[in-house]
């Protein structure tokens, strides 16, 4: 039992009272001395109601506090009270409810987002009182206020104790696997049932090749989900007429600007884009000099030209002033960088032959699954997708970039576009530092044994040799064949 240090009984006229975000008991009437006094008193009983149900569920913190509820709007905490213990009466159990936004897999494992779903979000009776009925008066009584049903209710994270709870009193045990921490019960999505819970229930979205897409944030941040093979059976049929909408659906998405935080435009990487445009011009002029088609897009080539045209000014006015006028220098670099942007930018609109776009065949190819829910009626506590798991879903599902990812996809940090198409696994680079702090040399694809610091070496270095190879084979690779960019940093950048 939970007894206070006041008398609870002028809280409780009834036995269960339902409290919102102004922290009063749904019965209270008084003047305004009174309603101070009675919201110090009821936060009081949700802090340590709340903090024992925590406890009794092993969790850290709790889930239930006054000033959680007093700030959110759509939530609400059902209190029961036994006036008759002890000199104060005493509270011996707590109900927290609300609706959330939340996406779902459905039976077949498809996603619906479903707006103000009913939630079970904490539930406790006090240990000398469980297993006496008391749980299912607070639930009932909950049902009937807020007019739902336990089908249509979605539970957070639920104890071992809550989902025996479920079966006893509502039959409730086979379970809808769902990735989040949330579980619902089969039947949640019956059409017959949704008279009362979901305000509104969004229809699936399409699939394409057992990849399911949504306009969800998981979609957006982990990419499709693979719904498996009998879906795709199943759905087969019906995917002859769909399929010329649904390429326009995937094109859609993939052209989604992610929201919120992620949406927000990030500083380009100058040193990235000019090491991939070499790397770019590199296979590019390669590729013509072998024989191989370079027909692809223009605009490779127009890339490449303008690097050479670039780097062969550069490489004039170094000559012309010497170790002098680095600003000079900086800004005409900048210059280089910002023309490369807008090039980059068409560039990846309308990719080279390095770049294939997706091509999607009607039949699906094998993927390997990345994410399908398991199919168990065994409810798990679901867990949270770490970073290398979305690493290996893209790894291995993904095709060639239909968008670039970046880490507003993937949640990875620290991924600079355009460095690993300029340096390979089996590719080196170096960073040498000169003399100024603000001044360096970055060296790709040096072969092996060179000495950096060797004569003779190093004034190619201490110069762009981007285009000065004329002579050489590729025009922008030094004589000794390796993709050679020299930057200026500085604090400020
Ligand atoms: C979303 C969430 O809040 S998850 C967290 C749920 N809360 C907890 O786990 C906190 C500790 N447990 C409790 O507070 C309570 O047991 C509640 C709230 C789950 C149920 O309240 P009770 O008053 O015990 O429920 P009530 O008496 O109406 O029903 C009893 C049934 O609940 C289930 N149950 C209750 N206690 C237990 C227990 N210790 N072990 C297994 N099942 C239990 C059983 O099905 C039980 O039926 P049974 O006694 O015939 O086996």
């Amino acid at each position: 039992m939970v007894d206070f240090r006041f008398d609870i009984r002028p809280l409780f006229p009834e036995a269960i009272v339902r409290v919102t975000s102004n922290l009063l008991p749904h019965t209270f009437r008084g003047d305004r001395r009174q309603c101070l006094d009675a919201t110090s008193k009821m936060s009081e009983i949700i802090d340590r109601l709340g903090q024992l149900s925590a406890t009794s569920q092993g969790l850290s913190k709790p889930v239930t506090t006054a000033q959680r509820l007093r700030m959110s709007e759509n939530q609400t905490i059902y209190l029961l009270a036994d006036t008759e213990a002890g000199h104060n009466g005493a509270v011996t159990g707590l109900l927290k409810v609300g609706n959330k936004d939340l996406y779902l897999f459905d039976e077949t494992g498809q996603t619906r987002k479903v707006e103000r779903a009913p939630s079970i979000l904490d539930f406790y009776v006090h240990e000398s009182r469980q297993r006496a009925g008391l749980g299912k008066r607070l639930f009932e009584t909950m049902l009937r206020e807020e007019n739902w049903t336990p089908l249509k209710c979605s539970v957070d994270r639920p104890s071992e104790k809550l989902l025996a709870f479920f079966g006893k009193h509502y039959g409730l045990v086979r379970t809808i696997p769902q990735s989040n921490n949330f579980v619902l019960y089969e039947g949640y999505f019956n059409e017959s049932n949704s008279s009362n819970g979901h305000a509104h229930e969004q229809s699936p979205q399409e699939t394409k090749n057992g990849l399911h897409i949504t306009n969800s944030p998981n979609t957006q941040l982990f990419g499709a989900t693979y719904l498996g093979e009998d879906v795709n059976h199943r759905r087969r049929g019906s995917q002859q007429q769909k399929q010329n909408s649904s390429n326009v659906l995937l094109q859609q998405i993939t052209q989604i600007s992610p929201n919120g935080r992620y949406g927000a435009r990030h500083p380009t990487c100058t040193m990235a884009e000019i090491i991939s445009g070499i790397s770019k011009c590199s296979t590019k002029v390669g590729g013509a000099s072998s024989g191989e088609s370079s027909s692809g897009n223009g605009d490779g080539n127009n890339i490449a030209e303008m690097m050479t045209a670039q780097m062969d000014l550069h490489h004039l006015e170094d000559e012309q002033q010497a170790h002098g006028h680095m600003n000079t220098k900086r800004m005409d670099l900048q210059e280089v960088a910002d023309q490369e942007e807008a090039h980059f930018i068409r560039f990846g609109l309308q990719p080279s032959m390095e770049e294939p776009q997706p091509q999607f065949e009607p039949e699906p190819e094998p993927i390997t699954p990345p994410s399908p829910p398991p199919k168990t009626h065994t409810p798990t506590p679901p867990s949270v997708r770490s970073p290398e798991v979305a690493e290996s879903i893209i790894g291995e599902n993904r095709r060639p970039a239909a968008f670039q990812l970046s880490k507003q996809h993937t949640g990875m940090k620290n991924r600079s576009f355009g460095v690993g198409m300029a340096v390979m696994p089996s590719s080196k680079m170096e960073f040498d530092q000169e003399e100024r702090e603000d001044f360096g040399v970055v060296k790709i694809n040096r072969p092996p044994g060179h000495d950096a610091h060797s004569p003779g070496h190093d004034n190619t270095d201490a110069v762009s040799t981007v285009s000065s190879g004329g002579g050489g084979g590729g025009g922008h690779l030094t004589n000794e064949g390796y993709n050679d960019l020299k930057f200026y940093h500085n604090r400020l950048w």
